[in-house]
Parts: structure tokens; C-alpha cells; sequence
């Protein structure tokens, strides 16, 4: 059923990201949104915008081997212990990608008027160029890349049940959004499993 040639890039130069498709089948994608919707310990998110601290509607939260601190729009967070969902997805996807990953920020996205701004996630507490795995439930969205010099865009659909893994240069290079959108009326939930040095 493997409909995607797990090796290729998308991006057309200076970074690395394969898009697997679905990775888990639609009914488990199904039982695995809602039981992260129901036991993952969401809290709403704090972003600066023109110096002003405002509260998103977006929710997120933070999990990992141990209790990491993890700063992300100027606010500090400390690793939640993995749940039992989140130790099995973290297996599924590090066999698929071929790296390991020591946390976890979720994202949840309660309908298509809630998105990301655009970023890249080279934040200093994450390792050099190590890989971050996003693997998407719920409803579909479209997630764009932008090269920081070229302004070129690479643009994908985020399945349910998908993995898209970034590696190499690609956060020194390309900055990443999800779009916000009115045609989407239902929620997402995004994981980024990541590689904390210690
Ligand atoms: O929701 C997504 O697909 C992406 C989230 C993201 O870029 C992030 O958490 O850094
Ligand atoms: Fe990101």
C-alpha cells in the first residue's frame, strides 16, 4: 500500500524533506486523534506580536524523555512523561524515518481559522540539523515552505495519519506556515517530534 517513494525530497535544493504520506491506517488515525484529543494535557499558547503578549487559540504541549525545559515564542516550558499513545507513535515513526527523537510538541488546531506563522525551528535547545518528524490527525491541511533568499514556495497536504520528516539544512534555509483557512470547519492535531541536546 506504499503509494510514496519514501526517499523523495521535496524540496528542490538546500534541505531535506520527505513527505511518507499516510503512515497509519485511517480507522488507527482515527482512534489515535481521539484519544489525543482527550488525554494529552493541552494548554494555550503565548505568542509576542509587536511586543504584546496575546494568548493563541491554537493549543500546545510539551513531552519527552525527561523533563527537558523547551523555550518557544519567549515562554518556557518543562517535558511532560510520554503517554502511552505518544510512546507508540514515537516507535512507528522512528522505524519509517530511520532517526530517534527524545520529545514531542503537539499542536492542536481547533478549525482552519487557527494556523502557524511562519518559522523555522532552529531554536538553540534543539540539535544541529537533527531531524523533526510531523505526523498529522484529523483534518487535512496544506503546509507551505518558503527559501529564506530565493522566496521560492513547496507546498504539501498534510493526510491524516501522515508523516513529514525535515532534516539536513532545511530550518537554516527555509522558514515553514501552516496557513490558516476557511474551508477547513474541523480540527487538527500536528505532533513535531524532535531531538533535545543534552
Ligand atoms: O502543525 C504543523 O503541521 C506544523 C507545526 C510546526 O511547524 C511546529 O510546531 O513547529
Ligand atoms: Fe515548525
Amino acid at each position: 500500500m506504499d503509494l510514496f517513494n519514501d526517499d523523495t525530497n521535496i524540496l528542490p535544493f538546500d534541505g531535506e524533506v520527505n513527505y511518507y504520506g499516510p503512515v497509519i491506517n485511517q480507522e488507527k488515525a482515527q482512534v489515535y486523534f481521539e484519544k489525543l484529543m482527550e488525554n494529552i494535557e493541552w494548554e494555550n499558547d503565548k505568542a509576542i506580536i509587536f511586543g504584546k503578549t496575546i494568548i493563541t487559540k491554537r493549543k500546545v504541549a510539551w513531552y519527552g524523555d525527561k523533563p527537558f525545559e523547551y523555550t518557544y515564542s519567549k515562554t518556557t516550558k518543562s517535558a511532560l512523561p510520554w503517554t502511552k499513545e505518544l510512546i507508540e507513535l514515537k516507535e512507528i515513526i522512528e522505524k519509517k524515518s530511520g532517526e530517534t527523537y527524545n520529545s514531542c510538541l503537539l499542536n492542536l488546531y481547533h478549525s482552519g481559522e487557527e494556523g502557524m506563522a511562519w518559522h523555522s525551528d532552529g531554536e538553540k535547545d534543539l540539535k544541529k540539523n537533527g531531524a523533526i518528524a510531523s505526523l498529522s490527525f484529523g483534518a487535512e491541511r496544506k503546509f507551505l515552505f518558503k527559501h529564506k533568499a530565493s522566496k521560492q514556495n513547496v507546498s504539501v497536504i498534510l493526510e491524516k495519519g501522515s508523516l513529514l520528516v525535515m532534516k539536513g539544512t532545511t530550518q537554516t534555509n527555509w522558514l515553514h506556515r501552516l496557513p490558516p483557512t476557511r474551508k477547513v470547519k474541523t480540527p487538527r492535531v500536528n505532533l513535531t517530534f524532535r531531538t533535545i541536546d543534552v
